[in-house]
C-alpha cells in the first residue's frame, strides 16, 4: 500500500530509525487494539521513537486523532485500515507459562524469600539505564537456565544486576558459586548485605563493564547472565565480556534484547556480532522479560517524543530472552570500551 510506504519513508527520514510499510501497519493495528501510547508501543513491537513519529505523521494526515491522552483512528483512518486489510492483534499466548516455556513452581521456597528481600531493593536509576524485571520473571530466568542444565554445581557470573539475579540464583542453592559485577555501589552493597544475612556467599564486586574484566574471572565460569543496554557497543561490552568469563566450549549465556529500543535492522547487526563471537543462538523467547515501570520515565528521551503525555501504568517494556552456547573457535571480548554505550538513534529509555 503506497501510503504506508510513504509514511514509513518520512518517519525514517525524521528519526534515522529503519522503517517499513509493515511498521506503519503494526502501529495502526495497535491503535485498533488500544488507545494508550505505551500499549501501542508494546503491541507494535517497533522502537518507541519510530512509533511516536508514525503517530505524528498519521495525525498530520488526519488519519489519527489525539483526544486528551487517547490515540484514536479517525473515520479516514478506519477507512485506510479497511482498504489495507489491517486487523487488530490476536493473542494466543499460553496463560500458564506466559510464553516463557517454563513455570517457577519448583522454586517456590526460594521465590517466597526473594519476594520479601526485594521489597527493600534500591530503585532503578536513569544514570545506568536501569530497569528491573518482575520477581516472577527473575525466577523464570533461573528456571529456564536450570531446565537447560546450566546451573547445578556450576560457577555462574552475573554482569550487571539490577534484576538481583545473583540473589535469586544463590537462594535456590543450585549453582556452586555466584559472582556479580555491577557498576552501581547501591546494588553491590544491597547484595552483600543480603548475602551476609542469608548466608549466600555471593562474590559481589563494584566494576564498570566498560573496563576489561578483573583477571580472576576471565575463563572461570560455566554460565553468565546479563541484560545490556540496547546499543551494539553495549552488547559487545556486556555479552562479549560474558563470553570472556566462560571456561570453554559448550558453556551458556543468557541476556535480553528488546524491540522497544532496537529495530530488526539493529537485531540483525546484534545477531551477526553474536555469531562472529562463535556463539550459537539456541533459544529466543519473545517477550519473556517484562520490566517494572521505573519512576524516572519523565527524564528519558522517549517521554519527550510521546505525542500525548500520560504516565505509563501497566508494564509495556519487554524483551526477548536469548540463550547462547559456545562452540569451537569462540572468542570473547575484553578490551576497554570508549564512547557511549547507552545511546543511539533507536534508544529511548536512556
Ligand atoms: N531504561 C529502562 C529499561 C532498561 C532495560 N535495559 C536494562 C535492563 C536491566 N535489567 C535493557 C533491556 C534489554 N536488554
Amino acid at each position: 500500500m503506497e501510503i504506508l510506504e510513504q509514511i514509513a519513508k518520512e518517519a525514517e527520514a525524521n528519526t534515522q530509525v529503519p522503517a517499513y510499510g509493515r511498521s506503519v501497519e503494526k502501529v495502526i493495528a495497535a491503535i485498533m487494539s488500544s488507545s494508550n501510547f505505551w500499549r501501542i508501543v508494546d503491541l507494535s513491537d517497533e522502537p518507541l521513537p519510530l512509533v511516536a513519529e508514525i503517530l505524528k505523521l498519521l495525525n498530520k494526515r488526519d488519519l489519527v486523532a489525539f483526544e486528551g491522552t487517547q490515540i484514536l483512528l479517525t473515520e479516514a483512518g478506519a477507512e485506510l485500515a479497511k482498504k489495507a486489510g489491517i486487523e487488530p492483534f490476536a493473542s494466543h499466548r499460553c496463560p500458564t507459562c506466559k510464553g516463557r516455556s517454563v513455570v517457577i513452581d519448583a522454586l517456590k521456597p526460594a521465590f517466597e524469600k526473594f519476594l520479601k528481600i526485594q521489597e527493600n531493593r534500591p530503585p532503578a536509576i536513569h544514570q545506568y539505564d536501569q530497569g528491573y524485571v518482575t520477581p516472577e520473571n527473575t525466577f523464570a530466568r533461573v528456571a529456564l537456565a536450570d531446565d537447560r542444565g546450566d546451573l547445578r554445581g556450576k560457577k555462574v557470573i552475573v554482569l550487571g544486576d539490577d534484576d538481583l539475579m545473583s540473589i535469586a540464583l544463590a537462594l535456590t542453592g543450585l549453582p556452586a558459586k555466584v559472582t556479580i559485577l555491577e557498576i552501581d555501589e547501591r546494588l553491590v552493597n544491597f547484595i552483600k548485605e543480603v548475602s551476609e544475612e542469608y548466608n549466600l556467599n555471593i562474590d559481589a564486586r563494584v566494576h564498570d563493564l566498560r573496563e576489561p574484566l578483573p583477571e580472576d574471572v576471565v575463563g572461570a565460569y560455566d554460565t553468565f547472565f546479563t541484560d545490556p543496554p540496547e546499543t551494539v557497543e553495549a552488547i559487545k561490552a556486556f555479552v562479549g565480556r560474558g563470553v570472556a568469563t566462560l571456561k570453554g566450549e559448550r558453556c551458556a549465556g543468557y541476556f535480553g534484547v528488546t524491540r522497544r529500543e532496537s529495530s530488526l535492522d539493529k537485531w540483525s547487526r546484534i545477531q551477526k556480532v553474536l555469531l562472529d563471537m562463535g556463539l550459537v543462538i539456541t533459544d529466543l523467547l519473545h517477550n519473556f522479560n517484562e520490566y517494572v515501570n521505573w519512576d524516572y520515565y519523565q527524564e528519558m528521551r522517549g517521554w519527550q517524543l510521546t505525542p500525548v503525555k500520560e504516565p505509563p501504568k501497566d508494564i509495556w517494556y519487554r524483551s526477548t530472552q536469548f540463550r547462547v552456547e559456545t562452540v569451537r573457535g569462540f572468542k570473547g571480548f575484553n578490551d576497554p570500551i570508549v564512547g557511549d554505550i547507552y545511546n543511539d538513534a533507536e534508544s529511548s529509555t536512556t
